[in-house]
């Protein structure tokens, strides 16, 4: 369904993402682990195209989206919920979710995204700024999949999140792939939520996937040993 193939991203002359290669599946959840600086920001961001890629390509169904702008690659499907959940604060919950319509050309907000996350129904009129963090980040998910995506990519969602939250998270994460049918890539350092979420997990050092797992068969020990410092 999406695949990563021979990619590489560079700062300059530092190449942060090396010759990486990973395929996701339909309706599958992948967690891509791993420590401070190894890259994870680097890759989300580079996929929704915020940052151009060196070489390789990035392949959703038939289309090579590798060469395209946000926008298009919003409209191809793919949506991208960004570390720190970037929420407006000073816009009002609807308008917040409102801004995810802007690409594909809908006027309404979905009812089914309200039923999602029925917190956000009750705040609907209420600055972005005045939630929670969980609150701010069920809002950055219900913004991105106002675009109705085939292919939705979270960069760390747990970051700043209580533990209790991010176990809801987690359930959520998972009705949102079972009721509207997507994919997910969530890059994570948090192992314990990777192990709740995540269909097959893959572990990065250094720009390159270092390890792969499927879920049901993963040697948590070894996993975590890529996490420490
Ligand atoms: N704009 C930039 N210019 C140059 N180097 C950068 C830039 N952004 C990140 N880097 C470097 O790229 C490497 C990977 O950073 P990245 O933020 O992708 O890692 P990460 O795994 O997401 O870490 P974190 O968990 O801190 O977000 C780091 O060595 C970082 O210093």
């Amino acid at each position: 369904m999406f695949a990563v193939s021979n990619y590489s991203v560079a700062y300059g002359q530092s190449e942060v993402i090396n010759d990486m290669n990973f395929n996701v599946n339909k309706n599958e959840i992948v967690a891509i682990l791993g420590r401070n600086g190894m890259g994870k920001t680097t890759l989300m961001r580079s996929l929704i195209g915020m940052i151009p890629s060196r070489s390789g390509e990035v392949t959703l169904g038939d289309t090579n989206i590798a060469g395209m702008k946000s926008y298009e690659r919003v409209k191809a499907g793919v949506a991208f919920v960004p570390q720190g959940r970037m929420i407006f604060s000073t816009m009002t919950v609807k308008e917040n979710i409102e801004t995810g319509l802007t690409t594909v050309k809908e006027k309404t907000i979905p009812e089914n995204l309200y039923d999602l996350f029925p917190v956000l129904k009750e705040m609907k009129n209420r600055r972005g700024g005045n939630l929670s963090g969980g609150q701010q980040q069920q809002l950055a998910i219900a913004r991105a999949l106002a675009s109705k995506p085939d292919l939705l990519l979270l960069d760390e969602p747990t970051e700043g999140i209580q533990p209790s939250i991010i176990r809801d998270m987690a359930r959520t994460l998972k009705r949102i792939r079972d009721e509207i049918g997507l994919s997910i890539i969530v890059s994570e350092q948090v192992l314990s939520f990777a192990l709740d979420i995540a269909d097959r997990i893959l572990v990065i050092e250094k720009g390159q996937i270092v390890r792969e797992e499927l879920r049901e068969s993963v040697d948590e020990k070894q996993v975590a040993a890529y996490l420490s410092v």
